[in-house]
């Protein structure tokens, strides 16, 4: 669960998934089944697909709820011609608070490398964006019991060149490509020990007050029946959730967990 400094952070990434129309539906459901404590306590936001973007932002804005929102991927450029992608400006005039940098099914899909993750991750920070960087490993490096080490050198590499200042702005997503909307959960100690390593790495390259100031989320196969052992690890501060976030009741219970934690 995450210290005194470091705010839980629920963010549901729904991938190329809901129109806008089931958008507004899911955003507004959301809302009313949280309470205004709850969505104090436990930071929620939601990451939807670019063409929902502007009905969010018109719900969100509107009805001023207290739920933040962002994108799923921006491009390393500013503007140009670069077709197809979205830029760090068209996404924070939206009102986007966050955007998802190197998700593994980016970095599978569309070949990006860390050098491509640490571009965006400037680019993001450079326009008032918080990305989440998600680092990760395959079942392959995770049977070779390689995971800890291959998480810190996708960590290092998106981070290469930050200062501890930017640092914290940004929020780490730890991911096993294998649990990812497979049902697999890693355990809650499979999640704080790469979480956990993630932390210490951040205290080498920078600082103990850095590291202490960065989230670390958990994500694959986050479901409100397993969210709450996850989140009562030291260094796990949030989750990024996929499937159960595109159902309002299920993401909502999610967003309760610091209920079903004893303190
Ligand atoms: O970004 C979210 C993750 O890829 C997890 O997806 P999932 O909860 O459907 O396993």
């Amino acid at each position: 669960m995450a210290g005194p400094t470091r705010r839980p952070l629920m963010a549901g990434n729904w991938k190329m998934n809901l129109n806008h129309l089931e958008a507004n539906l899911l955003v507004q459901k959301l809302a009313a089944s949280l309470t205004e404590k709850q969505l104090t306590d436990v930071e929620v936001v939601v990451l939807p697909p670019y063409t929902d973007l502007r009905t969010v932002q018109t719900a969100v804005e509107g009805d001023k709820l207290l739920i933040g929102y962002g994108a799923q991927d921006l491009s390393p450029h500013a503007s140009g011609a670069y077709t197809g992608d979205i830029s760090g400006p068209l996404l924070a005039k939206l009102g986007c608070t966050y955007v998802v940098v190197g998700h593994s099914e980016r970095r599978i899909h569309h070949h990006e490398s860390d050098a491509i993750c640490n571009a965006k991750v400037k680019a993001a920070l450079t326009h008032g964006l918080t990305p989440i960087l998600c680092v990760g490993e395959g079942l392959d490096v995770r049977e070779a019991g390689r995971h800890v080490s291959h998480c810190a050198v996708q960590l290092e590499g998106a981070l290469s060149g930050l200062t501890a200042e930017q640092v914290v702005k940004i929020v780490v997503a730890y991911e096993p490509v294998w649990a990812i909307g497979t049902g697999k959960t890693a355990t809650p100690e499979d999640a704080q020990e790469v979480c956990g390593s993630v932390r210490e790495r951040l205290v080498e390259l920078y600082d103990q007050d850095t590291a202490a100031q960065v989230r670390i989320l958990y994500g694959g196969s986050v479901k409100a029946s397993n969210v709450a052992a996850t989140m009562a690890q030291p260094d796990v501060d949030g989750g990024l959730v996929g499937g159960a976030s595109l159902d309002a009741e299920e993401f909502a219970q999610i967003c309760r967990f610091p209920e079903h934690i004893a303190r």
